[in-house]
């Protein structure tokens, strides 16, 4: 649990860091009490946290907090030492379809075309060929790649390799989509429409999303709600509700509330850091 420090320090507009009170009905994700250690390092102690279906969470903080190691376990790529998760109330022991991962890296196949690799990722469902070419033609082209289905790795920019790996992991219709920095490599005006293409994408497919970002701003355009970690041992600081209308898009960032939150969630950070 959140000590009660922690929550008396958060300011105005931010809820104590809870567990499942925050999100309303069932939660998408549960993380319950949540331990997870790496030899003499805490990543994570006692890490509470609910995901309500169809909600956009980010989780902020400095390096080492704890956010990779949260994220990977959602995913069913590590395991907690104590504590438990649950994903549409089933408890989480490996990857399955049902979670889409992206990474900062695009990790795509090299000897593969965008089709290809978006195919490549449909190879487990019960589709005929056709069908299996026509669902990457679809995805591929709500990402913005119509033209360039043919075109292999090495041909696309860094920005166009992450919205295969988007559409990769949309492809098989996952509920939830888990997102480690995944524009963290990018320059800023490609980061910005790769931002505005996810929040497209979200509206449009009204899935869960766990995002993991350095970048507050971007937290703050996107998220329905940020998780604000801190570091050694890892846990939840404070769960900010951002309170911006929607649709979002550049005219956000003019609103009094963005500058507000943002100027809350670094204080957080920072004053933690200090500590
Ligand atoms: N496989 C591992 N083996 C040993 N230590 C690890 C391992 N994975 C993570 N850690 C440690 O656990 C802590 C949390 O790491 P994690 O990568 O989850 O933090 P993070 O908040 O995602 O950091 P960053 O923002 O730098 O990516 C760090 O101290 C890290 O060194």
């Amino acid at each position: 649990m959140t000590d009660s420090i922690d929550r008396s320090a958060a300011p105005a507009g931010a809820a104590p860091a809870s567990g499942g009170a925050v999100s309303a009905g069932t939660p998408k994700i549960a993380i319950d009490d949540v331990t997870r250690r790496f030899g003499e390092v805490t990543a994570l102690q006692q890490v509470n946290l609910s995901v309500a279906e169809n909600e956009f969470v980010s989780l902020v903080g400095t390096s080492g907090c704890g956010k990779s190691t949260l994220l990977s376990i959602i995913a069913g790529l590590d395991a907690p030492d104590e504590g438990t998760v649950t994903v549409s109330g089933r408890g989480v022991t490996e990857p399955g379809r049902d979670r889409g991962v992206v990474f900062q890296r695009a990790t795509l196949l090299p000897w593969l075309t965008a089709q290809g690799n978006v195919e490549f990722a449909l190879r487990g469902e019960r589709l005929s060929q056709a069908e299996r070419r026509d669902a990457a033609r679809e995805v591929l082209a709500q990402v913005g790649l119509e033209g360039f289905e043919g075109a292999y790795p090495s041909e696309l920019s860094g920005g166009m390799q992450q919205r295969v790996a988007l559409a990769r992991s949309l492809s098989y219709r996952p509920d939830i989509l888990l997102m480690d920095e995944p524009f963290g490599a990018l320059d800023a005006l490609t980061r910005a429409d790769m931002q505005r293409l996810l929040i497209d994408v979200w509206e449009r497919h009204r899935i869960t999303v766990v995002f993991v970002t350095h970048d507050i701003e971007e937290a703050v355009l996107i998220s329905d709600r940020v998780v604000v970690m801190s570091p050694r041992p890892g846990r939840i600081r404070a769960e900010v509700p951002i309170a911006l209308d929607r649709p979002r898009g550049e005219h956000s960032r003019e609103a009094p509330e963005f500058r507000a939150h943002a100027h809350d969630i670094l204080a957080m950070i920072h004053e933690r850091a200090a500590q």
